[in-house]
């Protein structure tokens, strides 16, 4: 297809299939501020259609496009199921009048209302069984999608990532860090499997992060994925993340003490990986998983475990997850369209939850009251039955939080002066960072919430165990990337742009980072 012959914008320029002109959408609000985008809320003038705006931001111009991109939109324009992301289209942007300048591009996606992670701090919100039993469900079946159909490893499962529509459709998002999985894929009743590849081991956030990445393994499999289900399902039971490790270290205590400690029978193969000698002393620990998830029915637990296995040739599998009698034993997952309406609620909308009055009671027959201005139930289904509501899924303020009373598993409904002060910080960034640089998010998350933390507030379990190696007893990690090895340099492809260190790609040396191949 020759320029000429293309279709004409307004400016006279070529307008490619799939791609549109920035100004044919309205900005309406930001939000999201990751480290790779800014994501904005918009209407399309050309159909009304509510979009979210991905701008693909070029911290490195003479770079250009960044890898981490690239992948991204390769990977969502080949993917096409309900529970994933529908990418629509990219929209360009030419600034007027600044000469040479690149054009700046954005992703258009659907807009959906929340994300799991504003979702789960929105203190009007309060969970039921059968809604989790959806969303997971439903996160399950997108992994299912891109693990045993598409052969792809999603490598940042977090509540953050998972965007939940007003009719109730979980959809994952950000593959900003996925990449093909060069194995086959996962079998009925085979668990995760085993890889004979290497692949970088600077994925996930820390918070998500199995122990087989803690400990070093590089021969990972899609179980990595499941694991961040495994938080993301007790996330969903406790209202908060499950797992906040303030270093890689600290993660790997808070997990052992978890679900126990490993030992050749339970992770066979743990005391080869290169970060055995730092966890080796940390001392028999049997697991509370069931005490932590008590309150919570047997096959809840039971499939918890099964994706919170240290093994993780025995991990669960997204095939097999969706078999579990969890999702055929009642109250059984609600239909989306049951799901009541919710107030929008984003990752950037924390601060505002955090300013919110104490929430209403819940009105009756579950779910909650919904403060927005059109006030009350904004659902067009049925409410779920209150009878179903779970404990320990209550809504409103981080549990555990000093001083709380009550039950340690319950969000309660806390008023917001406690609830300010319990809201778990992002995961702590790398050293360098923490050494001062600033940071651009507004999120309330910000990084300037790293001067409130507390490095023994994480949930149970000190550090412990030697420092050096992969990990350290630091509230930092000494888990530094090797950019001397270029085929796993990690810097530019946005593997270290959370995880251990939520480093910050504005402040590589650009050297490192234009010979970087991103992730592998
Ligand atoms: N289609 C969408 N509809 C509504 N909100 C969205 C959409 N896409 C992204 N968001 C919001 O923007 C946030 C960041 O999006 P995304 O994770 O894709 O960007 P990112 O730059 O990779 O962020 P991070 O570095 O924090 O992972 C999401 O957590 C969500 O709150």
């Amino acid at each position: 297809m020759s320029l000429s012959s293309l279709e004409k914008d307004d400016n006279g320029q070529p307008r490619f299939p799939g791609c549109s002109n920035i100004r044919d959408f309205e900005f309406i609000s930001k939000l999201g501020e990751g480290t790779f985008g800014e994501v904005y809320k918009a209407r399309s003038k050309k159909n009304n259609a509510t979009v979210a705006l991905k701008k693909i931001l070029m911290h490195h111009e003479k770079e250009g496009f960044p890898i981490t991109a690239i992948r991204e939109i390769k990977l969502l324009k080949m993917l096409s199921h309900p529970n994933i992301l529908h990418l629509k289209e990219m929209a360009v942007e030419r600034s007027k009048g600044e000469g040479r300048k690149k054009p700046s591009l954005y992703m258009v996606t659907p807009y959906m209302e929340h994300d799991l992670s504003g979702l789960l701090e929105n203190p009007t919100v309060q969970f039921t069984e059968p809604q989790i039993k959806c969303y997971l469900m439903q996160l399950i079946e997108g992994l299912r999608y891109i693990h045993a159909q598409n052969g792809i490893l999603h490598r940042d499962m977090k509540a953050a990532n998972l965007l939940i529509s007003n009719g109730g459709i979980l959809q994952i998002a950000d593959f900003g860090l996925a990449r093909p999985y060069d194995e086959p894929p996962p079998l009925p009743g085979k668990g995760g499997g085993e890889a004979k590849r290497e692949y970088t081991g600077l994925v996930v956030t820390r918070w998500y992060r199995p122990p087989e990445l803690l400990l070093g393994l590089r021969k990972y499999t899609t179980a990595v994925d499941m694991w961040g289900v495994g938080c993301v399902f007790g996330e969903m039971f406790k209202g908060k993340p499950l797992l906040i490790g303030n270093s890689d270290l600290n993660q790997a205590h808070l997990i052992f003490s978890l679900v126990g400690t490993p030992t050749e029978e339970n992770m066979p193969g743990w005391s080869s990986l290169p970060g055995f000698e730092n966890v080796k002393s940390f001392g028999f620990k049997r697991g509370n998983l069931h005490d932590e998830f008590k309150e919570q029915s047997p096959t809840a637990v039971s499939l918890l475990q099964e994706l919170l296995k240290l093994d993780w040739r025995k991990r669960i599998n997204a095939i097999d997850a969706l078999k579990h009698p969890y999702f055929t034993t009642k109250p059984l997952p609600a239909r989306p369209g049951e799901i009541p309406h919710f107030q929008d609620s984003h990752e950037l909308d924390r601060k505002k939850f955090r300013n919110q009055q104490a929430p209403m009671p819940p009105v009756p027959g579950g779910g909650a009251a919904d403060n927005t201005s059109n006030g009350g139930w904004a659902s067009s289904g049925p409410r779920p039955d209150s009878r179903s509501r779970i404990p320990g899924a209550a809504r409103g303020g981080r549990p555990n939080a000093p001083g709380m009373p009550g039950n340690p598993h319950r969000r309660g409904p806390f008023p917001p002066s406690q609830r300010d002060s319990g809201l778990p910080p992002r995961p702590p960034m790398s050293h360098s960072q923490w050494d001062g640089a600033q940071s651009s998010r507004t999120d309330g998350r910000d990084d300037t919430r790293r001067d409130r933390f507390n490095p023994n507030r994480g949930g149970g379990g000190g550090g412990g165990g030697g420092g050096g190696g992969r990990f350290s007893n630091h509230n930092v990690d000494s888990y530094v990337p090797n950019y001397g090895n270029s085929s796993e340099n990690p810097s530019s492809g946005g593997a270290d742009r959370r995880g251990s260190g939520r480093r910050d790609y504005r402040r590589e040396p650009a050297r490192r980072r234009s010979r970087s191949p991103g992730p592998r």
